[in-house]
């Protein structure tokens, strides 16, 4: 068997697509939606994010806000810079970009975001209404990456009602919030939400008929892990090494040999990176949409 490539570059412009007609509307009625990020500190891979994220904004016609501060920027100053981002009209949606530096506390930073401006779904209140199980196209922000999961594997028809999906990972962008999404009614899937302390990860792979990696070991997931046909979401990377022309070489968490035994993947890169882009692009042209 050879998996269908779960396209996350080519189902990210279809959505940049469609959001294009919202902005165009939005701009009619005198709102422009503008996307503030705040950066704090040098990660590469956060750099490429946050560059990623104002390409696409100039790509579908929403402003974009950069704020970056130093690593040894103070708790302080990042509570000043949320404020400001908070009080800034251009601002319509905004993300802190994570990991912030050790020392500073994420839990308080994503508290002090207004929920309204929240393009990420982080804050208390929108994680509240996740569990909560407040739904509607316009309620709330989804967090993006679990959000673009759904999506994709909606748009390749991947069914969800009933099946088994195992996650790998409990992170607060990612596995933690996808449990709750899974479950929602209308998707209806059963999820196990896997971690460091699983005593038998590959047999919870082994029943899984969808299965999402996003914990950032290389190639944990391995082909004999899989139930045959299953479908794979490839969400964690790590930085592995530099190609000679000076690009950071990435590795995701699926060895490529799962491509033999699953029904659909998504490649890393090129499959769930995209979506998560795509999807805070929606989000931000939500939260115009209810001003
Ligand atoms: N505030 C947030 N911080 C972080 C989030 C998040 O959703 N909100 N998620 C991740 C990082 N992330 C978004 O910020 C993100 C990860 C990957 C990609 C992406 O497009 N990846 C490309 C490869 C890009 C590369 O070359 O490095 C791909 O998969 O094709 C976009 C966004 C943690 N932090």
């Amino acid at each position: 068997m050879t998996a269908v490539r779960l396209d996350g570059v080519a189902t990210a412009t279809a959505i940049k697509n469609e959001l294009t007609e919202r902005i165009a509307a939005l701009k009619s009625r005198g709102i422009t939606p503008g996307l503030g990020t705040l950066l704090v500190g040098d990660d590469p891979g956060s750099l490429s994010y946050v560059a990623g994220k104002h390409r696409d904004c100039a790509e579908v016609g929403i402003e974009s806000i950069r704020v970056d501060l130093p690593a040894t920027a103070s708790e302080q100053d990042v509570r000043d810079a949320i404020a400001a981002l908070n009080a800034d009209p251009r601002v319509t949606g905004y993300i802190v970009q994570l990991p912030l530096p050790a020392g500073i506390d994420e839990n308080a930073m994503l508290e002090l975001i207004d929920p309204a401006k929240d393009a990420d779904g982080l804050h208390p209140t929108n994680l509240g209404r996740l569990v909560l199980g407040v739904e509607g196209e316009l309620s709330s922000p989804l967090p993006c990456t679990p959000a673009g999961i759904v999506e994709l594997l909606r748009r390749y028809d991947v069914p969800t009602s009933g099946k088994h999906v195992t996650v790998i990972g409990r992170g607060l962008t990612v596995g933690r919030p996808l449990g709750l999404l899974l479950t929602r009614k209308g998707i209806d899937a059963t999820v196990t939400l896997t971690h460091s302390r699983t005593v038998d990860l590959a047999a919870e792979v082994r029943r899984a008929d969808i299965v999402v990696a996003a914990v950032g070991v290389p190639h944990l997931v391995k082909a004999d892990w899989l139930k045959p046909g299953a479908a794979v979401l490839d969400v964690g990377v790590t930085r592995v090494g530099m190609t000679e022309s000076g690009k950071a070489k990435l590795a995701g968490d699926v060895d490529p040999a799962v491509a033999e035994v699953a029904g659909h993947l998504s490649p890393n890169p090129g499959g769930v990176g995209p979506m998560t882009r795509a999807l805070l692009l929606k989000n931000v042209v939500d939260a115009a949409e209810r001003l």
